[in-house]
C-alpha cells in the first residue's frame, strides 16, 4: 500500500532529525526526498536546517525537477534526486548527506572510484550477500552547476544498474532505496565504511 503525502513528509522530517543528530547533515546542508507517484517526487525545500524541518518544508516536483508548488523553492540539488527516480522505478527514497567522513575521504582520494571489500557490513546494501563482493562507489568532482554534475553521474548509473550510492568530492553522499528505511540503512552502512577506510588509511600511513 502506498503512503500518503503526509506520511512521506513525516518520514522526511524524521530522517532529517536523525541525520542531523548523527552529525551527518550539519546546518542547512543535505536534501531528502521520497517518490510520491510515477511522475512526482516530494523534496525538501532549499536552505532549511535539516534537523528542524516542519510539515511545510517539503514540496512536490515533477520528474524533471520543476516545482509544482509556486512560492516554495526546491532544493538546489533537486535534479540529482529526480535523476535517480527516472533511472530506476524501484527507488522510493533518496538521501543526500554532508558528513565529515564522506567529505574527508572523498577529498583524500584522487581516484574516481572507491572500492569497499572484505567488510561484513557491505551486506547492508541492497543486492549484496557476502563480504567477498566489491562495492564500487564513484566519486564525482563537485560542481555548482547541478545540471552539469547530473550529466557526469548519468553515464555511471547507466553502466552500473546495481549502484548503491555515490560521493561528490568535498561535498557529500547520495544513496537511495525502495523505502526511506532502506535509504537510511544505506547511509549508516556508508558512514561505517567511510570511517573504517579513514582509520585503516591513517594506521597504514603511520
Ligand atoms: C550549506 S551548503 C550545502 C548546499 O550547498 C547543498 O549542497 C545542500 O546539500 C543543501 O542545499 P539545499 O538547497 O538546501 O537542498
Ligand atoms: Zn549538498
Amino acid at each position: 500500500m502506498s503512503l500518503t503525502r503526509e506520511q512521506l513528509a513525516q518520514q522526511i522530517i524524521d530522517a532529517g532529525r536523525f541525520l542531523y543528530g548523527r552529525g551527518w547533515s550539519p546546518a542547512t546542508s543535505s536534501n531528502y526526498s521520497a517518490r510520491l507517484s510515477a511522475t512526482e517526487a516530494l523534496l525538501t525545500v532549499s536552505g532549511k536546517h535539516k534537523g528542524q524541518l516542519g510539515i511545510d518544508d517539503v514540496l512536490a516536483t515533477d520528474m524533471s525537477g520543476n516545482s509544482l508548488e509556486p512560492g516554495k523553492k526546491p532544493s538546489a540539488e533537486t535534479l540529482l534526486h529526480t535523476q535517480l527516480y527516472n533511472w530506476r522505478a524501484d527507488i522510493g527514497a533518496v538521501l543526500h548527506t554532508h558528513s565529515v567522513n564522506a567529505t574527508v575521504l572523498s577529498r583524500l582520494l584522487q581516484s574516481p572510484v572507491v572500492t569497499f571489500e572484505d567488510y561484513e557490513l557491505q551486506k547492508a546494501f541492497s543486492g549484496i550477500s557476502t563480504h567477498e563482493s566489491k562495492v564500487r562507489v564513484p566519486i564525482f568532482d563537485n560542481d555548482q552547476d547541478i545540471e552539469r554534475l547530473a550529466s557526469k553521474v548519468q553515464p555511471w548509473l547507466d553502466s552500473h544498474p546495481d549502484c548503491v550510492g555515490y560521493l561528490i568530492r568535498g561535498h557529500g553522499l547520495y544513496t537511495w532505496g525502495p523505502k526511506m528505511s532502506d535509504a537510511l540503512r544505506q547511509i549508516e552502512a556508508f558512514e561505517f565504511l567511510f570511517e573504517c577506510e579513514l582509520k585503516m588509511r591513517a594506521l597504514i600511513n603511520r
